[in-house]
């Protein structure tokens, strides 16, 4: 009953979607923009994309890097599986990451199938950049952060 019940709560949400712009970014390159005003805890924007297993989205992301491209559209749902919305994905694969994000993002099994969700974390004013903090895992090779916030961490990882 429980998966239901979580059905229909998202199916309700997806009624409500929000008005998001693609657009330049002042983070880095480009980024989803709020067209209307959003409030706390609302639902914004699912992340779509392609799930795969960790060991595929290894290969795949050094193929991106030999293709010459940055980082790919991969979001990590867990530690067997990641969503690759590369190829085939949603808007949600612009949003930038911030030390100090205006959204979060929520991992909900629906049916056995983790999908990740995009909540506002606070109110969000038209033209105002979707951001929410990446989490990545720390490594050796920085990715400088540009997100500009008091409380900037310095990088991505
Ligand atoms: N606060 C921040 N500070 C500093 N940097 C930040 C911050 N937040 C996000 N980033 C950067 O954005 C990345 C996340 N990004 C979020 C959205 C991004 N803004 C964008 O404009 O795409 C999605 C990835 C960026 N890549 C683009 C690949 C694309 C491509 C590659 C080369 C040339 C053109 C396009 C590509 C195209 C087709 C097939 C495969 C790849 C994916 C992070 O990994 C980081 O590099």
């Amino acid at each position: 009953v429980a998966a239901k019940d979580s059905d229909l709560k998202i199916s309700l949400l997806k009624s409500r979607k929000k008005r998001l712009k693609l657009q330049r970014s002042k983070i880095h390159d480009w980024g989803l923009l709020a067209l209307e005003p959003i409030d706390a805890e609302d639902f914004i924007i699912e992340y779509i994309g392609e799930i795969i297993r960790t060991k595929i989205s290894d290969v795949r992301e050094l193929q991106y890097e030999k293709m010459g491209v940055g980082s790919s559209y991969l979001f990590r749902i867990d530690d067997e599986h990641v969503i690759d919305a590369t190829v085939r994905g949603g808007l949600a694969r612009f949003i930038n990451h911030s030390c100090e994000p205006n959204c979060y993002t929520k991992i909900i099994t629906v049916e056995g199938q983790k999908r990740v969700f995009v909540y506002a974390k606070k109110s969000i004013t038209i033209g105002q950049e979707l951001t929410y903090d990446y989490k990545f895992p720390l490594e050796e090779k920085k990715i400088p952060c540009l997100c500009g916030s008091k409380r900037c961490r310095g990088s991505l990882n």
